[in-house]
Order: C-alpha cells, then sequence, then structure tokens
C-alpha cells in the first residue's frame, strides 16, 4: 500500500544508529541546576537529600535498563555505562537519550517528596542527556577516572570555599579571592589550619561521589525467600543481582578487577 499521498515526509527522517561494537556512555546533567538548587534551598556544599535522590533515580533507571552495566554520579549529573554489545533500541541514538533522560527525570520528580518531605517542588526540573561513544576499555576507564577526578576537584573546591564563607566569615567575593589560584595542598592546608577540617575525613560519598553497581547476590543473602522462590531462583540461568551505591575510587585498578564490568 502506498499510503496518502503524505507520507513520504517520513522519509525525512533519518536514522541514527550508533556505531556497533563499541562502549556507550549515557550522561546526563540537570538543566541549570545552579538556579534549580538555589530555589529548592540546597544546602552547601553537599545537599545530602539531593544526592540520594540523584543515586535512586539511578538505581531505577538501572532496574529498568539491565544493559546498564555501571553508574556514576556526582552533583546533578549522572553517567552510565552500557554492555558493549547492547542491542538496546536497535542503538538508535535519539530514541536511547530522550527515552533515558525521560524515565530519570520522571524518576526524580516521582520521588521528590521521598527525599524531600517537607521541600515541595516549585518547579519542574529538566535534564540533558548525550551518548559518547568509546571504542575501548582505556578509553572507558580514562572517562569515569575524568569524571571522578572532577568530583575531587570541585568538592576541595567547594568544601573550601563554604568553609571560608560559613565559618570563616567571608563573604563569597573574598573567598573568590582567597581561593584564587590556589593549588589543592593549598586549600587542604586553609582547611587543616583555619577549620581543623582534615579533607580525608569528609565523607567519602562527597570525595568519591557514587557508583552504582550490580552486585551478585548469594543465595544465603536472601533470608525471606520461599523454598518455592529459592527453587525457580535456581532455576534461571542468570544469577540475581542487587544494584548498589557505593562510594569508592574507580581510578585505580582494584574496582575493575574486581568486577568483570567491561566484559560483554
Ligand atoms: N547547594 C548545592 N548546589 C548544588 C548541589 N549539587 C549541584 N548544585 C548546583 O548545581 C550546579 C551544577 O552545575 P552545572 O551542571 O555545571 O550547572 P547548571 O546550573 O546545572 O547549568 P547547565 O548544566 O549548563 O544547565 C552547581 O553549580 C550548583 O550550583 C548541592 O549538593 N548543593
Ligand atoms: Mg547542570
Ligand atoms: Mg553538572
Amino acid at each position: 500500500m502506498a499510503g496518502s499521498k503524505y507520507q513520504y515526509v517520513k522519509n525525512f527522517e533519518l536514522p541514527d544508529p550508533l556505531l556497533p561494537g563499541t562502549f556507550m556512555v549515557y550522561r546526563l546533567d540537570g538543566h541549570s541546576f545552579h538556579r534549580f538548587s538555589d530555589e529548592h534551598e540546597f544546602s552547601k556544599p553537599n545537599d545530602l537529600r539531593a544526592l540520594r535522590l540523584m543515586d535512586h533515580a539511578a538505581q531505577k533507571l538501572m532496574e529498568e535498563y539491565p544493559d546498564i552495566v555501571l553508574g556514576f554520579g556526582e552533583s546533578d549529573e549522572y553517567s552510565f555505562l552500557l554492555r558493549k554489545s547492547t542491542s538496546l533500541y536497535n542503538r538508535r541514538q535519539s530514541k536511547i537519550v530522550s527515552t533515558l533522560t525521560s524515565y530519570f527525570t520522571s524518576c526524580y520528580v516521582l520521588y521528590w517528596p521521598t527525599f524531600f518531605p517537607d521541600s515541595p517542588l516549585r518547579y519542574p526540573p529538566s535534564f540533558d542527556g548525550r551518548v559518547v561513544l568509546y571504542p575501548g576499555e582505556k578509553e572507558i576507564r580514562d572517562y569515569f577516572a575524568w569524571r571522578q577526578a572532577d568530583t575531587h576537584i570541585n568538592n576541595l573546591y567547594n568544601t573550601t570555599f563554604w568553609a571560608l564563607v560559613q565559618q570563616g566569615g567571608e563573604t563569597t567575593t573574598q573567598a573568590h579571592a582567597t581561593l584564587r589560584g590556589t593549588i589543592s595542598k593549598e586549600k587542604n592546608e586553609i582547611l587543616f589550619s583555619r577549620f581543623q577540617i582534615n579533607y580525608n575525613d569528609i565523607d567519602p560519598r562527597y570525595r568519591k561521589g557514587s557508583v552504582v553497581v550490580r552486585t551478585e547476590v548469594p543465595e544465603e543473602e536472601a533470608p525471606d525467600e520461599t523454598e518455592q522462590q529459592k527453587k525457580k531462583a535456581k532455576k534461571k540461568a542468570k544469577p540475581r543481582t542487587r544494584i548498589d551505591v557505593i562510594h569508592c575510587d574507580i581510578i585505580k585498578d582494584q574496582f575493575w578487577n574486581e568486577r568483570r564490568i567491561l566484559e560483554e
């Protein structure tokens, strides 16, 4: 059937497949969260509620999309690694980016009241999304190292900045000036000598960001299952997994050696 005379316009919709056999990293970032965090009075330098909500939305996304093998979050952003061989939506770029971004955003809004029980949403938050393809394991390791190094740099800066303002009585302009041109060691020294803060004692959640991984669940760890559920679970070829949020180093080899993240 030829369809209607209008149908030719469909030909303007071009396919946008992502190169097969490459690693796909999908990253989203809160749109204008500088304003959003102000309007919702996020605490400075880090708002635990907001970070936990991001982590929760990331876990929900990974529950929905089994092809995501790793997540990493900091501030208003999250990165997700998809299996190299994923055929999610036939690797159609816009379909993947728009659906994942929309699902994460919906989760962020749906679970907002759980994490902000005393602070209703004042306007609808939105996130941008993108996919970047990487050819090999080295680039994937370096990508995640880049994001975690960024977490460290930003957190050290923000922690020192807000200590100068909140505890040191400096104005934000003065604090900017105090920190201009300082290296990490100097920020650590300001924190320690002026505010008795040992940077390494700060919660790893803030220093390392959030790492979301699938962990295989050994059978004895699910004690409330019935015998029938246990049998059913055993029958399944795939081991059962749990989606955990941890705050560990992902720059060194150990994390990657302990897990089979980069395997098919
Ligand atoms: N107070 C506070 N602000 C936060 C927190 N997490 C993120 N933000 C804010 O969110 C911003 C995120 O930075 P960006 O993503 O670079 O900037 P943006 O304003 O979202 O702008 P675009 O991403 O370009 O749309 C930070 O600069 C902070 O203003 C937090 O835990 N506490
Ligand atoms: Mg942003
Ligand atoms: Mg950001």
